[in-house]
C-alpha cells in the first residue's frame, strides 16, 4: 500500500548543533489492513520517519510512494489517505472548544456542512467506545485515555487508509493502554485501515503488530512478523532490547 525507499533525512547543525541524519536509509513496506510496529529508544528516528511518511517534512533522499491500485468505498465525506495521533492529545486539541469541534475538525475544513459533521461526530464517539454525553464537554473534563481516543474519532472521521500512532498510549496506565491496543485492533477490521505504531516498548506489540522494524540510530536494525522477531531476534540491539523489557 505505502513504500518507503531508501528514505534519508538529515538535519543541518546550526551554531553549536552538530548535523544529524535523523532517518538514514530506510526501506520498508506497509501493506493494506496492517498493524506495523515501528520501535526504537528516544532518539532513534521515529518520529522523523513517521513525519516523513505523513508528508509534515520532506525527505533528503529517497521516495515515499503509494500504491495507486487501492480502491476505496465511496464515501459521503471528505476523506484523506493519512491520519496521525500524537502521545500528547493536549497539544492537538483547542482547550477551548468543545469534543464535538475536536472532532469534527477535520471534516470543517475540508468544507463539511456543521450541522452534518455533528451527527457524524456522535458515530465517530461510538466508534471509539465512548458515550455521546462527552460530546459537550471541554478536553480538561475527559481523561487522559478518554482524550486519546477522541483524537482517534478525530483522526477517524476523514476514513484514513493508514493511521499513524505516535507512542499514543506511551503515557497511559497499563490497564488503558491494553484497552487501546484492543480498541486499534478493532479498528482496524472495521474501518479496514493500516496501522502505523510507534513506540518505544517491545512488550506492547505481542498479539497486536503483524510486522515489526525496530530502529537505532536513525536506520532499521531488524524488521520482520512480529512473532519471529520476539521469538528469535537476530540483531543484537533487538536481544538487548527484549532483555531489557518486561517480556522475557
Ligand atoms: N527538526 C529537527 N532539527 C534537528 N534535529 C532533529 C529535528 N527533529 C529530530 N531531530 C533529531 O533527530 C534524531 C531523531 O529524533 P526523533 O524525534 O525522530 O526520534 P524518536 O525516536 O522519535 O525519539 P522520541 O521517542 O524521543 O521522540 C534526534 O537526534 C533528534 O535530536
Amino acid at each position: 500500500m505505502l513504500r518507503v525507499d531508501n528514505v534519508s533525512k538529515h538535519f543541518a547543525g546550526s551554531g553549536k548543533e552538530q548535523a544529524v541524519t535523523a532517518v538514514n536509509q530506510v526501506s520498508l513496506t506497509l501493506r493494506h489492513n496492517e498493524i506495523f510496529a515501528l520501535i526504537g529508544e528516544s532518539g532513534s528516528g521515529k518520529s522523523t520517519l513517521a513525519e516523513l511518511i505523513v508528508g509534515l517534512q520532506q525527505p533528503s533522499g529517497g521516495s515515499i510512494t503509494w500504491a495507486d491500485t487501492i480502491v476505496r468505498p465511496k464515501q459521503d465525506r471528505p476523506t484523506s489517505r493519512i491520519q496521525v495521533v500524537f502521545q500528547n492529545p493536549d497539544r492537538s486539541m483547542n482547550p477551548y472548544w468543545r469534543v464535538k469541534d475536536i472532532i469534527t475538525e477535520p471534516l470543517r475544513l475540508s468544507r463539511y456542512p456543521k450541522k452534518q459533521a455533528y451527527a457524524v461526530a456522535e458515530e465517530l464517539l461510538a466508534k471509539v467506545k465512548l458515550p455521546a454525553e462527552l460530546l459537550d464537554r471541554y478536553p480538561a473534563e475527559c481523561s487522559g485515555g478518554q482524550k486519546q481516543r477522541i483524537a482517534i474519532a478525530r483522526a477517524l472521521s476523514m476514513s484514513p487508509l493508514l493511521l499513524v500512532a505516535d507512542e499514543i498510549t506511551s503515557a497511559l496506565d497499563p490497564s488503558i493502554e491494553a484497552e487501546m491496543l484492543q480498541l486499534l485492533l478493532a479498528l482496524r477490521q472495521s474501518e479496514g485501515m493500516s496501522i502505523l505504531y510507534i513506540t518505544h516498548r517491545l512488550e506492547t506489540i505481542a498479539g497486536f503488530a503483524d510486522q515489526v522494524a525496530v530502529m537505532k540510530d536513525g536506520a532499521i536494525q531488524e524488521a520482520g512478523d512480529t512473532k519471529t522477531i520476539l521469538t528469535e531476534p537476530k540483531s543484537e540491539y533487538t536481544k538487548a532490547l527484549l532483555k531489557a523489557s518486561s517480556f522475557e
